[in-house]
């Protein structure tokens, strides 16, 4: 239709209701006349008043930004505090070399802390994982080096990095929400309390995406955090600072936190090593998680480092003692079982390439395989393993995470500044259930898998109690399956795909059911680096299957992977979180003396 086409009609239409208008009793015209007013009015308000609140988040985000430039400055001004040839050769040791070096006071806290600071700003600007540094760790420092020689406590001294949302006392949890920036925590959670009683110091906070519900990491205050080597690729999320900040080499030790996969799939993508312990045995105490409330889905925080060895020596420590039992009694008083834990001890481990949803890619595939092997030749059994109904379990964790059909995160997103990238997922959210229905019921030919995805929100509490009934029902057949076969753990894939472009975890929700089947568990589940994306893997992808979009997006972001990370993944049911870490260590320990 051409322009003048289009005015004549609008001028036809004006015209007509014109002369309609005026045909109406005097009456009817002031009501019709005050009616628009009032809509106008009504709309007008709501335009200014969000246009307001839009500016004052900007003055936020600005005033924040400001703040986290000083913060990064003073760092740097603190870590030339020791000179550049003594910087070097701390910077060259391993965790044990530094701690052993810390306890026998050959590093002094602060040079630990100085050479730190400076690793972490180098690893930044690669990557824009940094939210702030703590910048109470340089008195802590100092009240470690004042205090007696002995008995030095397990951790003497180490610098360990945070994820943003594990509170720390005068810092903001914002989980990526412009709206909870300057609410300073009034203290620090149970498992920053047991890092300072270790000795350890807490220097420095990462970033994490908005609302924490993804395996990207982005948010409109901090910006997007990427991958050490891959600026186009995601670090992961939600503790994809952790991950950035470790794979960059700019934390020895770092504590992420995983209701989905948090923990595993930054690791994963970054090369390092990680686990999530279960619920009931680490406290999650005054943490603030994505989604909260849902009894039947729980947050674990739990250590990153380098390496698995790192993650032992830490758990070691925290469970010497029955610290976190005894300020959070929530947990189970279960301190380290080294019987679980000894070198040469072999466990029945029943392994799968393929969950039955989500085929991986072939990298991830061949990195179970080539592990099972290696656990073979170590005395361990391998077992070909099923886990059961992965499709009903897929829809319970959404179910589950998204306790009440996605309100919670459509309140916090919808109130605050959002990145864009979020629109797809929140789109899902936002549609009425009777749209649902109707999506579903059209895509159900083409996209069958996301047409599933559709049914797993609870509309009402008698659905959610189903679901929490499933969800029990659930455990228990897991755990049956695996007493069958006398299974000790589980070997699998950690996820679909390689590092993915950023974009991409938003869209690709569904491969969390490698990761989440264990958070519906509650089971240890844990992450260790074994091989590298090969070109023969990248030649493989052409037989990848390409039946929908989600597969396509797969096999899409993993061209060109080549010689990208590849991690697997162990877990055990509660309480094993020794097993889990013994099955990662014999597999770390092959991969010390080979070159993968
Ligand atoms: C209709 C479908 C709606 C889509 C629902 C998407 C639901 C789940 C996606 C989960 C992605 C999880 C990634 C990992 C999250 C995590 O572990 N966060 C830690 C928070 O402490």
């Amino acid at each position: 239709m051409s322009l003048s086409k289009l005015w004549d009609g609008l001028n036809e239409s004006f015209d007509c209701l014109s002369s309609h208008f005026h045909s109406l009793s005097p009456n009817t015209q002031k009501f019709v006349i005050t009616s628009a007013g009032l809509v106008t009015a009504y709309f007008a308000t709501h335009c200014v008043k969000d246009y307001l609140h839009k500016q004052r988040l900007h003055e936020i985000v600005e005033k924040r930004q400001t703040e986290r430039n000083e913060s990064l400055r003073r760092a740097d001004e603190f870590s030339r505090k020791i000179t550049e040839a003594r910087r070097n050769q701390i910077s060259n040791m391993d965790f044990d070399t530094l701690l052993a070096a810390l306890k026998s006071g050959e590093v002094k806290p602060t040079e630990a802390l100085h050479t730190y600071q400076w690793k972490a700003l180098q690893a930044h600007k690669r990557t824009n994982c940094i939210t702030l540094f703590i910048k109470e760790a340089d008195d802590w420092a100092l009240q470690l080096e004042k205090s007696p020689p002995e008995p030095r406590p397990p951790l003497y001294g180490m610098p360990m990095s945070l994820k943003e949302c594990v509170p720390v006392k005068g810092y903001d949890v914002t989980r990526g929400y412009v709206n909870e920036c300057f609410m300073p925590s009034e203290r620090d959670c149970v498992m920053v309390e047991q890092i300072k009683a270790l000795g350890g110091i807490p220097f420095v906070q990462t970033n994490v995406p908005q609302c924490l519900l993804a395996y990207s990491c982005y948010n409109p205050i901090y910006g997007t955090t990427n991958h050490q080597d891959h600026k186009d690729r995601t670090s992961g999320g939600s503790s994809g600072g952790e991950s950035a900040l470790i794979g960059a080499g700019g934390s020895l030790l770092g504590i992420g936190g995983d209701v989905g996969g948090s923990i595993r799939f930054p690791c994963h993508f970054c090369g390092i090593a990680g686990i999530k312990p279960s619920h009931i045995r680490f406290s999650h105490r005054g943490v603030q998680g994505s989604v909260p409330g849902r009894p039947l889905i729980n947050a674990s925080d739990g250590p990153m480092a380098p390496d698995v060895h790192t993650c032992v020596e830490f758990l070691k420590a925290t469970w010497s003692s029955h610290f976190i039992h005894e300020r959070d009694p929530y947990t189970a008083p279960v301190t380290w079982n080294d019987k679980h834990f000894t070198k040469g001890n072999h466990f029945t481990i029943g392994y799968y390439l393929d969950d039955g949803w989500f085929t991986p890619t072939p990298a991830l595939q061949r990195a179970v395989l080539e592990s099972k092997k290696i656990l073979e030749s170590q005395g361990h059994v391998l077992v070909p393993f099923k886990p059961p109904r992965i499709k009903e379990a897929i829809a319970m964790f959404i179910g589950a995470v998204s306790v009440d059909g996605g309100r919670y995160l459509l309140e916090h997103i919808g109130n605050d500044l959002m990145d864009p990238r979020y629109k797809s997922l929140l789109g899902l959210y936002k549609l009425p259930f009777f749209i649902q229905d109707i999506l579903r019921f059209l895509v159900q030919p083409i996209y069958p898998r996301l047409a599933h995805a559709l049914t797993a929100m609870p509309r009402n509490t008698s659905e959610l109690r189903k679901k929490y009934e499933a969800i029990e029902q659930y455990r228990y057949e897991y755990i049956e399956e695996m007493q069958k076969l006398g299974l000790d753990a589980i070997l699998c894939p950690v996820t679909v795909t390689p590092a993915p472009h950023h974009e991409v975890p938003v869209k690709l929700f569904a491969v969390v059911s490698y990761t989440g089947v264990f958070n519906l568990l509650d089971f240890a589940a844990g992450t260790v680096p074994v091989t590298q994306v090969t070109k023969a893997d990248d030649d493989a992808l052409a037989g990848y299957p390409t039946i929908d979009p989600w597969y396509r997006l797969a096999k899409e972001t993993t061209k060109g992977a080549i010689g990208l990370s590849v991690g697997v993944q162990v877990a055990a049911p509660p309480f094993r979180e020794e097993v889990v870490l013994r099955i990662m260590q014999d597999l770390e320990n092959h991969h010390k003396h080979t070159d993968y």
